[in-house]
């Protein structure tokens, strides 16, 4: 496992530190092939990194953001992370990026996976800039510990694009993007708030079965090594 970790005094420091590193990767990209990617993660962890990013001076139009993952939920449900990102990213200077949505209004989650997988492609590869979150049960993008597809979705052998995932944790039926798609970032960032979290990543660093706390898969074997972003 090789991660860096880059500790900041609070979240507001943390936020901004952040979106000091995405940026200049974001300007970086741009400079060098004419356009940059980036998928974000949703919950609470990522606002203040959000609003701070959307200020940043760089040309927002040859940049594509879309989500690691999704509820299978319309854009103006208040658990949907394309409303978090409309919010707070997609604001100011931001505005002018283009976004790629998961959630789309077909008739299960299953065809929305496979159209978005296929808009998906026109994006190419690999992500700019992935930034992944974790929940307190080790659970990132959208592998749920007890997923009914969880191992599809950590499997090095899934290709990449958006799958569906349903598990107790979850609520909503989730639209995510597989290991696949997000291990090899040119930067790939875990951004995680509080001592509670940097507890569970301490766990989760321990041996133990990818399954019981899919946050491993990243740790172990992503290709890009993994820029923790942490404050207290
Ligand atoms: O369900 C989700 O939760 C995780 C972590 O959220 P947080 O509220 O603990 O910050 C997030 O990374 C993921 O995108 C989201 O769908």
């Amino acid at each position: 496992m090789s991660a860096r970790l880059h500790e900041f005094k609070d979240g507001a420091a943390l936020g901004e530190g952040l979106a000091d590193r995405v940026s200049a990767a974001l300007a970086d990209a741009v400079t060098a092939r004419g356009k940059a990617t980036i998928a974000v993660s949703g919950g609470s962890t990522p606002k203040a990194f959000f609003k701070s990013l959307s200020t940043r001076d760089i040309d927002w139009a040859k940049v594509t953001i879309t989500l690691v993952d999704e509820r299978f939920v319309p854009a103006d449900n208040p658990r949907s992370n394309h409303l978090l990102v409309a919010e707070n990213l997609l604001q100011g200077k931001a505005q002018a990026a283009n976004f790629l949505p998961l959630y789309r209004a077909a008739d299960s989650a299953d065809e929305a996976a496979k159209i978005v997988s296929r808009d998906a492609e026109a994006l190419g590869v690999p992500f700019d800039v992935v930034i992944l979150g974790m929940g307190t049960d080790g659970h990132t993008a959208s592998f749920f510990p007890g997923g009914n597809n969880l191992a599809n979705a950590i499997s090095a052998e899934t290709p990449r694009g958006v799958i569906t995932m349903e598990a107790e944790g979850a609520g909503e039926t989730r639209l995510t993007f597989t290991f696949a798609s997000l291990q090899d970032a040119r930067l790939l960032v875990l951004h995680i708030e509080g001592q509670g979290k940097m507890d569970v990543l301490a766990a989760a660093e321990n041996d133990g079965p990818e399954t019981d706390m899919p946050i491993r898969a990243v740790l172990r074997r992503a290709a890009t090594p993994v820029d923790i972003y942490w404050a207290p």
